[in-house]
């Protein structure tokens, strides 16, 4: 039989009137009393009619603690006001701490302080509460947190101090923190070290590269711990057991858009308190039956790959450099020629020119039957770019991001081809990227949904490849360092994966459903940049 939810219902003294406050185990809902009904104090309780409702979810409340009235200070060491005859009156008091919702996703934690008259009364509202906290056992009670203390404004350790371990200590979460002392730390302790079994999850104060480093390192690791071989590229991954939390405090933060709708470090670590779980598929990345990394996001080939490639060499201008580099490379226009196999992801309903938006976690199981194994396409000639996009990619300089419609969690990602056009062409593809119009209708642009996809470079035929690569970039830099207009491309271009750059042209890429879990309940109400009238989707 199903366990009734304990009820819980009192008359309380709140701010300066009495309020009917009811706990059903779902909801603790606290109503005013119109002025002109009897109020009877303590423990007895009488439905009243009519009156202001406030209600919070169980399943948002933070924590519960008593209140010293006398002693005009609470647990936290806040002063509170409380008139002398009131404080006599009522004694006793107890604040709830709960999630609030402000605007744009925004999620802010508030309190709410009864008073009652009596002592008994008031334990039996805090043990009451606890009960219904203890029984939420999605909730973290022990955090893992890797603070970056160089991502985007150098500001991960004060953003973590000030706004996020006060919350989590008020939730009583406890946790062990490093602070990052080079790259790659957090991905080898995690890799290595890590006693991953005393842990709920794991916290990443930081931006995209450092929550790349946390998946790699938790990814990689899940697969040691249970013998899988990460080279295979046929291999199928064994999806991480412990969430992942993201407290932005990077340059784009757009794992964090993606996922909760704004990169505000009170936001996300409320998400990670109550627990909420989003499922987020993640692609493999191999060369030669070698694995190269994880893709979480975008993998950019030709024109996103140039523009890092250049920009990293730029470093000294600050984020200037994104735009000075995108610039050149539009500009540049070089195009480069290979062959694009894909397995379309025929099995699935929805297409990357859909008009709905990921917002929410999906949290069933996608089956992917062996008879989808067949059907690869073929797409050769000449491409602009060539990206692969996991989730919708999108940021404030681009609200729609660069698909959409792609999901967080079906095991798919949105493979889009630009063949090499105009000059003119190729501008009002991308400034399409920062509207609403339909950037994939172009005569020069195609998508395919995919479950996997290879690359080969025309010229790529062995492992000299890279070698190849330098030599001809250095040749083709220094021609068009001297002309830089000129339409000559260098036979090779670079992968942007997730912001990093890799080491071959040739690839192959596997997406794996679900690999991974985020303290995170996707994206509510309003999508970030766009009106109310697009619908849902639930994957
Ligand atoms: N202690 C450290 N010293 C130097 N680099 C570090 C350290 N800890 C982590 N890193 C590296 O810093 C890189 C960038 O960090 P992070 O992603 O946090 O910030 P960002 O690049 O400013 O933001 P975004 O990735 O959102 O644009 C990561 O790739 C990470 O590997």
């Amino acid at each position: 039989m199903e366990k009734q939810p304990r009820l819980l219902a009192s008359q309380l003294f709140l701010k300066n009137s009495v309020f009917e406050v009811l706990l059903n185990g779902v909801l603790l809902t606290w109503k005013e009393i119109p002025a002109n009904k009897k109020v009877v104090s303590g423990s007895i309780h009488h439905p009243i009619k009519g009156g202001t409702s406030h209600s919070v979810s169980v399943s948002e409340i933070l924590a519960v603690r008593e209140l010293d009235v006398g002693g005009g200070t609470n647990d936290d060491g806040r002063w509170q006001k409380m008139p002398q005859k009131l404080t006599e009156a009522y004694p006793y008091a107890f604040t709830v701490s709960y999630v609030e919702r402000a605007r744009q996703h925004r999620w802010r934690c508030s309190d709410v302080t009864f008073h009652c008259s009596d002592g008994v009364l008031r334990q039996q509202w805090i043990q009451t509460i606890r009960e219904q906290l203890t029984a939420l056992t999605s909730r973290p009670k022990h955090l893992l947190v890797y603070i970056n203390p160089y991502g985007g404004k150098q500001q991960g350790e004060c953003i973590y101090e000030q706004k996020v371990a006060p919350l989590f200590a008020c939730a009583s979460i406890s946790t062990d923190v490093i602070v990052t002392e080079h790259a790659n730390h957090a991905r080898d302790h995690l890799k290595t070290e890590a006693e991953l079994k005393k842990y709920d999850g794991v916290v990443c104060v930081g931006g995209d590269g450092m929550f790349s480093e946390i998946v790699h390192g938790l990814v990689s690791r899940t697969q040691r711990d249970n013998g899988v071989d990460q080279n295979s590229p046929e291999e199928k991954l064994v999806p991480c057991s412990l969430r992942i939390g993201i407290i932005p405090a990077g340059s784009t933060d757009c794992i964090c858009y993606a996922t909760v709708g704004i990169n505000d470090p009170v936001t996300s670590a409320l998400h990670v308190i109550v627990g909420d779980s989003q499922p987020m598929d993640v692609c493999s990345v191999h060369h030669n039956n070698t694995f190269l990394r994880y893709s979480i996001s975008l993998l950019g080939y030709g024109f996103y790959g140039d523009v890092l490639a250049d920009s990293e060499r730029k470093r000294w201008m600050g984020p200037a450099r994104y735009d000075f580099s995108g610039f050149k490379t539009f500009l540049t226009h070089h195009h480069y020629e290979g062959a694009v196999s894909f397995l379309p992801a025929t099995d699935i309903l929805g297409t990357p020119r859909d008009k709905t938006r990921c917002r929410a976690g999906y949290v069933g199981t996608v089956s992917l039957p062996e008879q989808y194994e067949v059907g690869w396409g073929v797409v050769r000639g000449k491409f602009l770019a060539i990206n692969a996009a996991s989730m919708s990619c999108a940021c404030p300089r681009s609200p729609m991001g660069l698909s959409p419609a792609a999901h967080l969690a079906d095991g798919t990602t949105d493979l889009i081809l630009v063949r090499k056009c105009s000059r003119f062409n190729f501008l009002r593809h991308l400034l399409r990227h920062t509207s609403k119009d339909d950037q994939f209708d172009m005569t020069f642009v195609e998508v395919h949904r995919v479950r996997r996809f290879r690359f080969t470079p025309r010229h790529c035929q062995n492992d000299s490849e890279l070698d190849l690569r330098e030599n001809g970039k250095q040749l083709f830099s220094q021609i068009c360092r001297d002309h830089p207009a000129c339409s000559c491309s260098p036979a090779y271009s670079s992968w942007n994966c997730d912001g990093e750059i890799l080491p071959h042209a040739a690839i192959e890429v596997g997406v794996h459903c679900q690999l991974i879990k985020l303290f995170a309940r996707g994206i509510e109400e309003q999508p970030l940049f766009e009106d109310l009238a697009n619908p849902q989707c639930a994957l």
